[in-house]
Order: structure tokens, then sequence, then C-alpha cells
């Protein structure tokens, strides 16, 4: 049998206080995070919104002990999974590639050169596909393929993503109603899915399948929820972790959370939908900053589920995922990262009067221009504003 290695893909997140400008700076270095009609603007743009989050950032990390724990969770999945496949008899060895931090894909794929293996599954810890999140880390493995012949030459295997997955489905379900099992109530108690969200645009303009996946995902859970528990319970489904001005998917976690205090509801059970382990989103945003909206508003009996982290139905669920793609056909990097429905933002194909597709790109364009040439003037200190007196 052929030695098999397994590739996790996580967003991977600063372990001290130092290394969150650093990784903010790639965050937001990465065209996936921030789609710019111009490259050349990518790195100084990124320089510039990490220099202004960092505080902010910091400040959550402090608040969660000083840094993520997303590599440590991370680690402990790959051994589980490493050693749930063995015990099947599958020689599989396990790798984690994160896209922002350490260790870097590059440094996992170092390693699956150095120990010989010979064919790659890889494996988003992303259980519902989107551009800005698995389809980087496969444009990132996709580059990593194309310099370099060692790693190309591997046959791969990839899984796009597993939002319907019935292990992944019943690990959730499982988790969510031991939760609803400890409400005075279980009947009643409101289950409140909390995603990380996206832009707007992602959805509308470049066809990320990413808020089908969220949706069809709470609804099979519900359904699997429904099934175990013998009632069926009401639920909301929000979108957590904005930044920045544009639009967001909707509804935003905290405006729903005041509808829901103000409908009277008092026992929430909030599920984190989107992320796989616990870090900062479930650590920071929502155990502290959304309980304290949800309390604000009149809910009484705030009840935060557990991320999946090494729960063993998960891990047994994804080792399913990993036998079945090695029991299929090679599906490529290329295959993993399409879209169904790409739509062309830029550049525009005709110029178009009115308030439109054709005006928002012109004027993202023109916005960028007197943007490039402020941040030049910041830099030189010289330059029109300077000789205004306003700099
Ligand atoms: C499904 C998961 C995630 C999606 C979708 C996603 C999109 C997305 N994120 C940002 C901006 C930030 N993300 C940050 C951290 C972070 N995000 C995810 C997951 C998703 N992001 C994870 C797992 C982490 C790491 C958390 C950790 O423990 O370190 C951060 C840094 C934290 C902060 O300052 O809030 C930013 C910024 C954008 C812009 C985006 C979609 C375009
Ligand atoms: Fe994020
Ligand atoms: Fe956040």
């Amino acid at each position: 049998m052929a030695k098999v290695g397994v590739l996790l893909l996580n967003l991977g997140g600063p372990e001290r206080i130092q290394d969150v400008g650093p990784f903010l700076y790639n965050l937001f270095s990465d065209p996936e995070i921030i789609r710019l009609p111009n490259p050349a603007l990518q790195k100084p743009l990124a320089w510039l919104i990490s220099s202004l989050r960092a505080g902010k950032s910091q400040e959550a990390y402090r608040s969660i002990g000083g840094g993520s724990p997303l590599r440590r969770i991370t680690e402990q999945q790959a051994r589980e999974l490493q050693s749930t496949l063995r015990q099947r008899g599958i020689e599989a060895t396990s790798y984690v590639a994160m896209r922002y931090w350490h260790p870097f894909t590059e440094s996992a794929v170092a390693d699956i050169k150095a120990d010989g293996i010979e064919e790659v599954v890889v494996l988003p810890l992303y259980p519902h596909f989107s551009i800005s999140t698995s389809g980087s880390s496969f444009r990132e493995l996709q580059r990593l393929r194309q310099t370099d012949p060692g790693f190309a030459h591997l046959p791969i295997r990839c899984i796009r993503s597993y939002y319907d997955d019935p292990g992944y489905i019943g690990a959730m379900a499982e988790l969510i109603a031991r939760e609803i099992q400890a409400c005075p109530e279980p009947a009643t108690a409101h289950v409140f899915f909390s995603a990380h969200g996206v832009p707007k645009s992602y959805v509308e303009e470049a066809g990320d399948p990413y808020q089908q996946e969220i949706e069809a995902c709470a609804q099979l859970i519900m359904e699997r929820l429904e099934r175990d528990l013998g009632h069926r319970n009401p639920f909301t489904l929000a979108y957590q972790s904005r930044v920045g001005p544009v639009e967001w998917l909707k509804p935003y976690t905290d405006d729903a959370l005041h509808e829901l205090g103000g409908q009277g509801v008092k026992d929430l059970v909030v599920v984190p939908i989107s992320f796989v382990s616990e870090h900062i989103e479930t650590l920071e945003e929502i155990d502290i900053e959304y309980r304290e909206i949800a309390t604000e508003s009149g809910i009484t009996n705030f009840r935060r589920v557990p991320a999946l982290d090494t729960t063993p139905t998960f891990i047994s669920g994804l080792a399913d995922l990993v036998q079945h793609a090695l029991e299929g056909p090679e599906v490529n990097l290329d295959q993993a990262a399409a879209l169904s429905t790409k739509v062309k933002l830029y550049p525009q194909d005709k110029w178009a009067w009115g308030w439109n597709n054709s005006s928002e790109v012109w004027n993202g364009r023109l916005a960028m221009v007197g943007f490039s040439a402020f941040l030049l003037e910041l830099l030189s200190g010289r330059g029109p504003l300077h000789a205004l007196g306003l700099l």
C-alpha cells in the first residue's frame, strides 16, 4: 500500500501577542481575503489595515490568554485522525498546513516530501467551502505544486467540503443535543447558529457557495436533532466577525441577538457552525462579546455549544472522509477550488451611466488612486496636502 499523507488545512493563529501584527499582515496580504482590482495595492493596504487593527486584535487575544489555541488543537486533531486511520489499517501520516501562521503550508509540503509520502489527501478543517478559506489554501497548494516538481508528481485527492456529511452532521447534533437537554424546557430552547461571515459580494458577485452550504448545513443539523430528540426546536442563523466597511452576509449575529431578546427568548443554545476548533472567534467573540449583548437583551440562559475539537465522532467522521477519498478518483486542486457560477467583475466590459456595477468599480478605482496618493504623501512627507497645510 502507498504511503499516504493527510494534509489538514486551517487558517492559523498568532501564538504570542507579538505575532498578532505579522499574522494580520499575512492574512490581509491574501487577495482571497481582500479582493482588489489592482494587485500592486495589496501589500501597502495589508500593511495599513494590519497596523490599524493590531491593537484591537491584540486586546482580544490577551483576553483569551495571550494567543490562539488553534495550532495546539489542530495538531491534536491531526494526531487523533492519524491513529484512527492506522487502527483501520491505513498507513497514513497527517500534516498540518496553516495559511497565515506556523506551521505554514510550505513547511507541511517539505515534510511530506522528506517523509517519502506517495499520495496525498487534502482535508480542509472548514466543513463549508469559501473562496476566503479552503479556496485560498487550495490556491496556495496549487502555487507550490506549480513551482515544485517533487510535490507536483504526487497523486492528490482533495476533499472540497463536507457540510452535508452524515458523520460531521451527527457529531454537531450530538454536542448541540447535550446543551438543549441541559435547558429547563428543552423543547422550546432556541438554537442559534453563528457562522463566520464573508462579504456579501463574495456570494453575489464571485459565486462563493459558502452561504448556500451554511444554510443547507443548518437545516440538516435541525432535521437530525428532531430525529434524535423527538421535537423540533426553533432556530436562527446569523453571521459574525464582520471586518471593514463593506456589507457582509446578514443577519449579523449582534442584531439577531437583540431581536431574539426583544421577542422574549430566554434559553439560547449558541452553535459556532463554521468552525471545528475553539479559537478567538468562539472564545472571545461569542463567549465574551455576544454573551454580553445577549444578556443585555434579556436572554438569561446563554449556553454555548463547544467546538468539535477532538470529539471522537467528529474524528471518526473525518477518517471516513479520508477513507472514501482514497477509494475514489483523484481530485485535483483546480477541481476542488472551482466555482460553479463565477461572475466577472474586473475589468468591466463597458461603461454604463447610473448607480451600477460599472460605476461602483470606477468609484473603487478612483478611491484606490486617491488612497495610494495619500499613502505616498504620508510616507514621503511631501505632496499637495502638505502644500495646503492640511498634513
Ligand atoms: C469559516 C471560517 C472563516 C471564514 C469564512 C473567514 C473569513 C474571513 N476572515 C477575515 C478576517 C479575519 N479572520 C481572523 C481570524 C480567523 N478567521 C477564521 C476563520 C474564518 N475566517 C479563523 C479560524 C481565524 C483564526 C483565529 C485564531 O484563533 O487566531 C482575523 C484575526 C482575528 C481578528 O482580528 O478578528 C481576521 C482579521 C476576513 C476578512 C474574512 C473573509 C473575507
Ligand atoms: Fe476570519
Ligand atoms: Fe473576530
